[in-house]
């Protein structure tokens, strides 16, 4: 497990003043080790205000989704937040017991990650999944359910809504399902989600409408977003604040037009360097302010 890096050019955004403007989500010095004791998330901040869209990125094994999936209190066996705080919209979580966690989960905060049709019964269409997961969160009755479930199909702009319901997993793409699962971890309105590397199998057509999606979601019900990638293009595209992880530790934040501009940690720059062979200059001109 690699050391902490020097953070002594960490740069994070101001957070603006008074309880209106507390963030949503706040991670205050987390850390997290596994199970032979050593630490891979070396104190972890973040601030994400609400309504905002976060972006993780940086390489692979630098612990972006460990420190999602401790927000989320869904840790894989033997790993284990061993310090540190999070704060979700004044709740804070790590003195929560289990029960208390998973009631959260879904409520407040849900995610989607890679590889969708890992999270659904094959055997049983995605109407029907979808309307028990409607049943149990939202505590709709079978047929309201039934209903709502086309609606949400329909508000992920899923063509033939009706028909795409009576539909199994393996019937449908891989964006189609995305936005299948989207529909899911919305169905309690949860007030965060967590997007982790969520469009990184899809191809890039479908990469950009399901980000547009998540979006979308944002600007019409207030959603606050993280999202956690790789590709600094789809954080460019998606989130106007950037969090650079390198491992385990967040090396630089701030706003993704300066971080992509002037980027002021050399890892940073060389992500950038990295992905400039990609066309991200192109990207950036886009990305919101
Ligand atoms: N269950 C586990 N047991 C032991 N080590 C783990 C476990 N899960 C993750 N790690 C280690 O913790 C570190 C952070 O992993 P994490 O998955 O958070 O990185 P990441 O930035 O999300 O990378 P990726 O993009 O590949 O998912 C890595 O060194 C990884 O090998």
């Amino acid at each position: 497990m690699s050391a902490p890096p020097d953070c002594a050019t960490a740069v994070r955004p101001a957070a603006p003043a008074g309880p209106e403007h507390e963030p949503l989500l706040s991670v205050r010095g987390l850390r997290v080790s596994v199970a032979d004791g050593s630490e891979v998330v070396h104190g972890v901040d973040l601030d994400v205000p609400r309504g905002s869209a976060a972006g993780l990125v940086g390489e692979s094994g630098s612990g972006k989704t460990l420190t999602c999936r401790a927000v989320l209190g869904l840790l894989p066996a033997g790993v284990k937040v061993t310090g540190g705080a999070i704060s979700l919209a004044g709740t804070e979580l790590t003195a929560l017991r289990d029960a208390e966690r998973a009631r959260l989960r879904g409520t407040h905060v849900a995610a989607v990650f890679q590889d969708p049709a890992s999270y659904l019964n094959p055997s049983i269409t995605v109407g029907r999944q979808l309307a028990e997961v409607l049943r149990v969160k939202a505590g709709l009755g079978r047929r309201a359910a039934r209903e709502r479930a086309v609606e949400l199909l329909a508000a992920m702009g899923l063509r033939r809504p009706g028909h795409v319901a009576t539909q199994y997993p393996f019937e449908l793409s891989g964006g189609m399902l995305q936005r299948v699962l989207i529909a899911m971890s919305i169905t309690a309105d949860p007030e965060l989600l967590i997007a982790d590397e969520a469009t990184t199998a899809l191809d890039v057509t479908v990469q950009a409408e399901v980000l547009e999606l998540l979006s979308e979601l944002r600007r019409d019900r207030g959603l606050t977003l993280v999202v956690v990638s790789h590709d600094l293009a789809v954080i460019a595209r998606t989130c106007e604040t950037v969090h650079v992880f390198r491992d385990g530790a967040v090396v630089e934040s701030g706003p993704t037009r300066r971080v992509l501009r002037s980027p002021r940690h050399p890892y940073t720059r060389k992500l950038i360097d990295d992905h400039e062979r990609f066309g991200i200059a192109r990207v950036r001109e886009r990305s919101p302010r």
